[in-house]
């Protein structure tokens, strides 16, 4: 969809948000200004501390503005009642509390209750929506399991079905895949870009899982200490070079070869001649293992990978860091 027609489902408008500690004013973000579109995926990133989750709860209404506003669907937060805001959000937040002995189908039909009202009677549609989102997440197998009796990750699908059938526009999920495996990291964050895609929902996610949010999200929001809250698509915030704004100091820098944080490479003392992608695993290693200059050149060959230096040949870049420190 072109810019000009995308629906802005969250705005933040100079927003200063803070805490009042032992009778202290306590500022955690100011001035921040910001727009989540429907459908995409976002990704909130940000350092321990800068203030992810004191966003979140702003968003929830569950702290007020200290200055600015927030908007959603255009109308301002202050003018809807929680009520609303729970049919408008729906949430996902680390570390839920539901009992053990709850079938996965009764949490995903909780989902429902800011549309039944407290009695929570299920009606026809109500119960399709709930179906739907079980088959969505492809979690319809667990509907009678326990949430004790299943994985990590299959309650992390079924928070989030619960989400979906709570059927609101925006979506705000706190640190989703935190505790997952790899493939279940790659398997829920694809599940919300697909939401975000498919039903047009604004998706966003607190995420420290850089490599994933890469892969998947749309869009970032990067937040740092006393900054403003960068906004842009992944791809155009690494070539710019603004995602180092997580990452201060210099020790760490953002790859843009690789895609990901490395350390920060300075003028090695090496000479490695070689195919540039051995180079770099090689000269990774030696670094690694505290060698950080060498005596003599070293070349690299592909297939087989070998390894030369002084005349002698390495098939492994372990053996030659044991020659290495055998001889120096
Ligand atoms: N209820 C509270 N009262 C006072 N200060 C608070 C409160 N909750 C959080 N803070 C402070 O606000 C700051 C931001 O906390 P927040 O939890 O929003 O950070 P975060 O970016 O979500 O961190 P993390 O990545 O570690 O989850 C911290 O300095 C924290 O100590």
């Amino acid at each position: 969809m072109a810019r000009n027609q995308q629906h802005i489902a969250l705005e933040g408008k100079d927003l200063t948000l803070g805490y009042f500690h032992q009778k202290a004013k306590k500022e955690i973000l100011n001035d921040l200004n910001f727009q989540l579109y429907s459908g995409e995926l976002t990704c909130l990133l940000g350092p321990n501390g800068v203030g992810k989750s004191t966003l979140i709860k702003a968003i929830l209404g569950q702290i007020k503005p200290w200055k600015g506003e927030l908007k959603i669907d255009n109308q301002s937060l202050e003018n809807l009642g929680i009520e609303e805001l729970a049919k408008r959000i729906s949430v996902v937040l680390t570390d839920p509390v539901f009992p053990g002995n709850m079938t996965v189908g009764q949490l995903v039909a909780l989902g429902r209750t800011p549309h039944t009202g407290w009695s929570g009677k299920l009606n026809k549609l109500d119960r399709e929506i709930v179906e739907k989102a079980l088959s969505d997440t492809k979690i319809a197998y667990l509907r009678d399991e326990r949430l004790s009796e299943i994985s990590d990750g299959q309650r992390q699908k079924a928070m989030i079905a619960r989400a979906l059938a709570q059927d609101g526009k925006l979506m705000i999920l706190d640190e989703p895949t935190a505790h997952l495996d790899l493939v279940n990291r790659f398997e829920i964050m694809e599940l919300l870009r697909d939401i975000a895609a498919q039903k047009g929902k604004a998706v966003l996610v607190v995420t420290h899982d850089l490599d994933i949010a890469i892969e998947t999200a749309d869009r970032f929001w990067l937040l740092n200490c006393g900054t403003p809250l960068i906004s842009g698509k992944p791809e155009d915030l690494i070539i710019s070079g603004k995602i180092n704004q997580l990452l201060p100091g210099d020790k760490y820098r953002f790859s843009l070869d690789r895609g990901k944080i490395e350390f920060e490479i300075r003028d090695s003392g090496f000479e490695i001649e070689g195919p540039p992608e051995l180079v770099f695993w090689v000269e990774k290693a030696l670094r690694k293992a505290g060698i950080l200059n060498l005596s003599h050149p070293v070349s690299v060959t592909k297939e087989p990978f070998t390894i030369v230096s002084e005349g002698k040949k390495f098939q492994l870049i372990a053996t030659m860091i044991d020659h290495f420190n055998e001889h120096n």
